[in-house]
């Protein structure tokens, strides 16, 4: 077999094999569809489905300084590769939140999916399945999340919380995800309102103003009994009630113990970026903290979430796990930021690009292409334990 000898993987997962793969089909005419080089994935998505849902998913709050930030706190650090250090033996899997994943990598919860591909989260849950990657569902999905469990399988899957204003809706909301089989919640805690995203205003394009992403509350039967008339009989008001309800600005980390109360399995805290934050995540019994800015999304001139990494890591990172997203895009920039102390990672808009050009497999590339390039880029600065890596792998 080409490519026996660069590899000795853990039994079952060989990521770096996609590698070889690929070179192997484009020696026989079988070219892949979607480029190695994962940042092209925007401007291809962009030719294919126009400027509305692309802008999107690409567009970020203010002037886009905050997603400038991720991009520059994740470059500013450089990987110092060792030699000779025997790496045929690869471990790219972790524990974390008492299971164990093949590798440090779940796919970030991105709500309206239907705005790139038809089969929308349906899609992006089977590819995150079949290569053993937990998929985060978001409460903003565009399919109801009976559904997306079905198409799943027994794959991992978390449910993200967007934790409105309705209690009874959230109660609701955990039943269900429950019943689904949806082992972690995940609680965002940075958009209790929907920040100022010129590229969106400037187009008049928000999905939910047109009921996409409201599938998990129009299901809802607590949801349902808010409206006044039935969501067929008068959508708008359905809609008017969702952009009401879904964030809340009044929450306190009080509110917390609600939560606490209602959900038995792992709680994660998404959105932490200050050490004070991450140590009452901590006090309010939770299990982590994803340090993120919501891809720059949320608030323009925030910090980049790579420099909030290690503050975070420092406060709470022996005890909780500690997730990290915003701005990832290639293997390197997994390896650092577990160097800088982050159990996994999540990827966002990659693999949305990846759904609107080529649904399930075009998702599956995007996880593959990134963990290939994350296992190559361990080995070859001489590392072989993705769990073990500390910021002494970096300059
Ligand atoms: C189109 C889009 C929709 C998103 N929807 C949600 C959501 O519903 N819930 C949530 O917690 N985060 C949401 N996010 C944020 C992602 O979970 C994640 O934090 C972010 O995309 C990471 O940054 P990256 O895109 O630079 O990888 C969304 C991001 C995008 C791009
Ligand atoms: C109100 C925002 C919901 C979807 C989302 O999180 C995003 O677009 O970033």
């Amino acid at each position: 077999m080409i490519g026996g000898d660069i590899t000795d993987p853990e039994p079952g997962r060989d990521w770096a094999a996609f590698q070889y793969e690929i070179y192997l089909n484009g020696m026989t005419g079988v070219v892949p569809r979607l480029p190695a080089d994962l940042t092209r994935l925007e401007e291809l998505a962009e030719a294919r489905l126009g400027p509305g849902p692309v802008g999107y998913v690409a567009g970020s709050a203010g002037n886009g300084s905050t997603e400038r930030a991720n991009r520059a706190a994740l470059d500013r650090h450089r990987i110092v590769p060792r030699m000779l250090r025997d790496v045929r033996r690869r471990k790219l899997s972790v524990e974390l939140l008492g299971t164990r994943l093949p590798a440090p990598l779940a796919l970030a919860p991105i709500g309206v999916l239907s705005i790139m591909h038809p089969d929308a989260e349906c899609a992006a849950a089977r590819a995150a399945a079949a290569q053993g990657v937990p998929f985060i569902l978001s409460s903003a999905s565009s399919t109801p999340m009976e559904r997306v469990a079905e198409a799943m399988g027994d794959g991992e899957r978390w449910f993200q919380l967007y934790w409105g204003k309705d209690r009874e809706v959230t109660r609701s909301f955990l039943d269900r995800a429950r019943t689904c089989g949806f082992t972690a919640l995940v609680v965002t805690l940075d958009t209790p309102l929907l920040a100022w995203r010129p590229r969106d205003l400037d187009q008049a394009y928000l999905p939910f103003l047109r009921g996409v992403g409201t599938a998990n509350y129009f299901t809802d039967p607590a949801f349902r009994a808010g409206l006044a008339k039935p969501v067929h009989e008068d959508r708008d008001a359905a809609v008017l009630h969702f952009v009401q309800m879904f964030g809340d600005p009044g929450k306190t980390w009080e509110d917390l113990a609600f939560l606490r109360e209602q959900w038995d399995g792992p709680i994660v805290l998404k959105g932490v970026l200050h050490p004070d934050d991450a140590r009452r995540a901590e006090e309010a019994g939770m299990d982590g903290v994803v340090v993120s800015n919501h891809g720059g999304r949320q608030v323009g001139g925030s910090i980049g979430a790579a420099d909030a990494l290690p503050g975070v890591v420092a406060a709470v990172g022996d005890r909780l796990a500690v997730l990290f997203d915003s701005g990832v895009r290639t293997g390197d920039d997994v390896f650092k930021a577990l160097a800088l102390g982050a159990r996994a990672v999540l990827l966002g808009r990659p693999y949305a690009y990846g759904l609107g050009l080529d649904g399930q497999p075009g998702v599956e590339h995007v996880i593959r292409s990134l963990l290939a390039e994350f296992e190559l880029t361990m080995a070859l600065s001489g590392h072989a334990d993705a769990a073990g890596l500390t910021p002494d792998a970096l300059g």
